[in-house]
């Protein structure tokens, strides 16, 4: 009988150890993909570049897409301080007006080719590459440099001990992050509902304070479709890592709009969670993105 208790015991250690990223997939695939699988020790993080690099760049981006569209933004200008509007009046008047142009004509903003002008490449949805993969990421314009910020895992957060049972169900878009965190980013069923209200909810005026058009065919940040990278193989070498990046108290508040994350409950407070991908190596334009859905913490 302490036989079976021991052993019930270190079964249980090990399996709480054990940080799976997406919980029904792992649980079926852990066996055949050993050789994939990344070591992280506990209690440290497995970044890849530092949170400075990750805001500037989705600073960068999330500017030029607000640019482009800030005739359509009065509203939101009118409430900003008379500091941060000027920055922006000042850019407008040396971009030539273009978004002025954008906006008389009611050209539909084309978020694919603000990401290739800001960051040298564009992203996008397709059949994968692997045999019943279902959809996958592909760089579909230019080349990722390595340490590239190249997507985002958009979704709702959860701390740890909230409830999260029904949107869980059958849902292979549920990420873990390092600290247990979870981040639905299924943009069907309950879980699309449960996002659009808690973005509803934090929404003050024309003051957004995160993105939920990744629930659509058409997102505004052509980053967040991260939830659709596949996972490597033996055969094909993940591309791509996950990182945890919290976003600051300083964020431009005019920029929170293209955030692709709300946190669940108000009460657990503290920064909205985000995940990024990072490019672990150069990746050239046709090339489907690769993750590592398995994370070991010892
Ligand atoms: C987070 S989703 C990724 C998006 C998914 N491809 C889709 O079209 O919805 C995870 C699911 O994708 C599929 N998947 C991911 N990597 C795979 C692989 N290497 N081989 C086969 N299926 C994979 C599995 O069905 C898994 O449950």
């Amino acid at each position: 009988m302490r036989l079976w208790y021991c052993l019930v015991g270190v079964l249980r250690r090990k399996w709480r150890s054990y940080r799976y990223r997406f919980v029904p997939w792992v649980a079926l695939n852990l066996s055949r993909n050993r050789r994939t699988m990344r070591y992280v020790q506990e209690g440290c993080s497995d970044k890849i570049v530092s949170d400075a690099e990750v805001y500037a760049t989705l600073v960068k981006l999330f500017q030029a897409i607000f640019l482009q569209d800030v005739t359509r933004q009065c509203q939101l200008l009118c409430l900003l301080p008379e500091a941060t509007k000027a920055m922006y009046n000042t850019t407008l008047s040396t971009e030539n007006g273009q978004a002025e142009r954008n906006s008389q004509n009611q050209v539909p903003l084309n978020t694919g080719e603000i990401l290739q002008s800001s960051l040298g490449f564009c992203i996008d949805r397709a059949p994968s590459s692997l045999d019943s993969a279902g959809i996958g990421v592909f760089v579909s314009k230019g080349c990722v440099p390595k340490g590239s910020v190249v997507s985002m895992y958009p979704g709702t957060v959860y701390q740890k001990y909230e409830p999260i049972f029904f949107q869980s169900i059958g849902n292979p878009f549920i990420f873990r992050c390092l600290d247990s965190i979870l981040i639905d980013g299924n943009d069907k069923g309950i879980s699309k509902y449960v996002y659009r209200s808690c973005s509803k909810r934090d929404q003050l005026g024309p003051l957004k304070m995160c993105d939920a058009t990744w629930l659509t065919s058409f997102p505004q940040n052509p980053l967040a479709v991260g939830q659709y990278v596949n996972n490597c193989s033996n055969e094909q070498a993940a591309n791509v890592s996950y990182q945890e990046f919290d976003v600051p108290a300083h964020f431009p508040i005019e920029l929170r709009q293209y955030i692709p994350n709300v946190i669940y409950s108000h009460d657990s407070g503290g920064p909205v969670r985000c995940v990024v991908l990072v490019a672990l190596r150069d990746i050239n334009c046709g090339e489907e993105l690769f993750s590592n859905y398995f994370t070991l913490v010892h």
